[in-house]
């Protein structure tokens, strides 16, 4: 049963610093069509403002909309108001998130992240059902926001008075902001409800995630009690900090000090144990949540009095140049460090460990963070403005807070000519406009229309489906390359060889034919609620394409629409194509830009041929730069199925797409050259490899026909 309200805990509403300004924010935003509010973290902006426009009428003729960069803050900061208000989650209040909406008729106020608002755009370019948007968190500077804001401010432009835009954090750049918004007011509200002591290292730290787990033993054996939040930079690292801290606590002495609960929070983990770490800890019992900055911004986590913070976290940086990403770990800005050192003193009064010196945090720290239009690949937001036909928009002149580089927007511009979602011109197509209506990136989409056509749309469904699920195998105490392959090998012969793609369609389809069992999923080492995740997704995008499922049939490597459907993938990744060396199973990618790559070790196994040689060409959906470029979820496909991704790529010009001065991508011969790579003699090592990819293709060849 289902219980709605409930107390909200802790701090009283009526004590935060925000509902102390209450008139003046009603009269500020009645009197301005934009206002940016500027508060300390945890005085109450991000549940508080909305609820006091409800309260002033704001929400008699629009609903209040409030974004957020992620999906966690925003359910959970729904929760909270929702809760506050005594109301039923997805009545009053609601939240949204891709391929989840809670919300209904009566939802007032409604929390959605930034890239669910862009996508209400397409369907309403004013934003008519909005009274009030508030945008949360701008200090991130996500790619949704950067462009959230150019389109608003158009918007407020020429819209009827009616809707009010509210721009909030508790570290933001004020005047760059007010002076982007025609110089609107900036609203500074004093006051911190507790206290955060700041704590810096005296040296800078050799190890820190060591450095990090001794502090966070320190606090527990020798502090008083409060949970401690940890800051680390990726899931690996979590989970090796929490080893160490559960072997070492296991050390200490028996009722030497409290006992300790640990979890983990990071993006790929399954939502319902995200949430676990918004649930109390039991008395005379201490958790230690070890996190990624998904916890950095809006989050409230009850009990938390002791952050630590090793100043560091992982980036994507994408290069324009090389149309590669990258994921480096790089120091944090000093913005972060605030909005680390935010998440205690919530509650009550914290403390902080920043494992760095004061120097550092002075001199070293960037004062903002690199806003993410900077450091992405542009192509769907591209799309995303192209298709929404604003008239007197041209991507290139945009107005951007910070513009991104000429040449992300010339890659994204190449990028989305390659897939048919715009010509020559650089006007949208009919294909590209579908595109952006589906909720993927524009090569997903494209490799669903391209099957919709080819008549394999519920098999490119499901790919897409799997596609979007963070991680889909459960860790493995092998390697998870091996482990994946373990997979395909017992049971799912029949694709064998022909990649990523097509692998996780036949673990779908297997999973199906065993009635979507939980067991199943055990047994072959995937995650259940990935599983279910990829059905829903795969529900969700069944409807929008207005797909009737007319139920799943298996794969069957030979039948001819097995063909079609490798050939849609082609036609979707066809702006990420690779070809094979001649003699080894080195890689060249396609593009502006050509690099060496290899398959990444954690592809499923390809098919060799005679020589011990991989497919001639794939298609990949990821080029990464993990220590050298790797090509991630690759698909083999036939050389015919690239001419024509290979002659838009000898004939395009950038100067036509954005209306932009150009840089011509390679011409016919170029590209030429590039499918006849010189011969390079194979070294003892790759002959070496050759020949052990050839024995292990032949073994499974053999246990294939038996
Ligand atoms: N889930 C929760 N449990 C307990 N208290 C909460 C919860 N959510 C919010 N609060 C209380 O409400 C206060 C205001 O939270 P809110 O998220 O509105 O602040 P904020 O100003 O938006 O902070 P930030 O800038 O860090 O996002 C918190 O400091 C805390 O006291």
């Amino acid at each position: 049963m289902q219980t709605c309200g409930g107390q909200a805990s802790s701090a009283l509403a009526c004590e935060l610093p925000v509902t102390r300004y209450e008139k003046e924010i009603v009269d500020v935003v009645k009197k301005n069509d934009v206002v940016v509010i500027i508060g300390e973290t945890g005085s109450g902006k991000t549940t508080q403002i909305s609820q006091i426009l409800h309260h002033a009428g704001s929400t008699e003729f629009g609903v209040i909309a409030i974004t957020q960069p992620r999906r966690v803050a925003a359910v959970s900061v729904a929760r909270r108001v929702a809760s506050e208000m005594k109301v039923c989650l997805g009545e009053e209040v609601g939240y949204s998130i891709r391929f989840e909406d809670r919300t209904s008729e009566k939802t007032r106020i409604k929390y959605l992240t930034d890239g669910c608002l862009l996508r209400e755009f397409l369907s309403d370019a004013e934003l008519k059902q909005y009274s009030v948007i508030i945008l949360d968190e701008a200090h991130e500077r996500s790619l949704n926001t950067d462009i959230l804001l150019g389109l608003l401010k158009r918007l407020c432009g020429r819209k009827s008075p009616d809707l009010k835009i509210v721009i909030t954090s508790a570290t933001l750049e004020g005047e760059k902001f007010s002076t982007f918004f025609f110089g609107c007011p900036v609203m500074k509200i004093p006051g911190k409800l507790f206290p955060v002591e700041i704590l810096y290292s005296t040296q800078e730290p050799v190890n820190y995630i060591e450095s990090a787990v001794q502090t966070a033993l320190e606090i527990h054996t020798q502090k008083g009690p409060g949970d401690i939040l940890l800051f680390l930079t990726g899931k690996e690292e979590i989970e090796k900090a929490i080893m160490k801290l559960e072997d070492r606590i296991r050390q200490l002495e028996e009722g030497s000090c409290m006992d300790a609960i640990i979890l983990p929070l990071h993006a790929s983990l399954e939502p319902e144990l995200q949430v676990r770490v918004f649930t109390p800890s039991p008395p005379s019992c201490r958790r230690i949540i070890v996190a990624t900055n998904i916890a950095e911004t809006s989050l409230t986590v009850d009990g938390v009095v002791f952050v630590i913070d090793p100043g560091v976290v992982k980036q994507h940086q994408y290069s324009p140049m090389t149309g590669m990403y990258s994921l480096v770990v790089v120091k944090i800005s000093r913005v972060q460090a605030t909005q680390r050192a935010g998440r205690a003193g919530r509650t009550r009064p914290g403390k902080c460990y920043r494992l760095y010196t004061e120097a550092v945090f002075e001199n070293e720290l960037p004062p903002v963070t690199m806003p993410e239009i900077q450091r992405s690949s542009l192509a769907g937001a591209v799309l995303h403005l192209k298709s929404l036909d604003l008239k007197d928009i041209n991507v290139l002149e945009f107005e951007y807070l910070d513009p991104p580089s000429r040449s992300s927007l010339e890659d994204a511009l190449q990028k989305l000519f390659i897939i048919d979602a715009i010509q020559e011109d650089g006007s949208i197509t009919h294909l590209g406009r579908r595109m952006a209506v589906l909720p993927l990136e524009p090569s997903l989409s494209r490799m669903l229309l391209a099957a919709e056509e080819a008549g394999c749309l519920s098999e490119a469904l499901t790919i897409a489906a799997m596609l979007s699920c963070e991680s889909l195998f459960l860790p493995s105490p092998k390697k998870s390359a091996s482990h994946k392959r373990d997979l395909e090998f017992k049971s799912l012969p029949d694709g064998m060889g022909l990649g990523d793609h097509i692998q996780l369609l036949q673990i779908y389809e297997k999973w199906h034919e065993d009635g979507y069992n939980a067991e199943w999923c055990k047994e072959h080492g995937v995650k259940i609620r990935s599983m279910m995740f990829a059905r829903e997704v795969r529900r969700q995008l069944s409807q929008i394409m207005k797909w009737e499922d007319k139920g799943l049939s298996r794969y069957r490597r030979k039948d001819p629409k097995m063909l079609a459907l490798r050939k849609a993938i082609c036609t979707g990744f066809s702006n990420h194509l690779a070809h094979r060396m001649q003699q080894h199973n080195g890689f060249r990618t396609l593009g502006a830009k050509t690099h060496l790559v290899q398959i990444h070790p954690s592809a499923c196994s390809m098919e060799v041929d005679d020589d011990g040689l991989l497919p001639e060409w794939v298609v990949y959906n990821e080029l990464v730069n993990v220590g050298r470029p790797f090509i991630r979820n690759v698909c083999a496909v036939k050389g015919s199925w690239c001419q024509p991704a290979l002659m838009k790529l000898s004939k395009l010009s950038v100067t036509k797409l954005g209306g932009a001065q150009s840089s011509t991508l390679p011409s016919v011969e170029k590209e030429q050259k590039v499918e006849k790579p010189a011969i390079e003699p194979l070294s003892a090592t790759q002959k070496d490899l050759v020949a052990a990819a050839r024995e292990r293709f032949l073994a499974r060849k053999q246990a294939r026909t038996k």
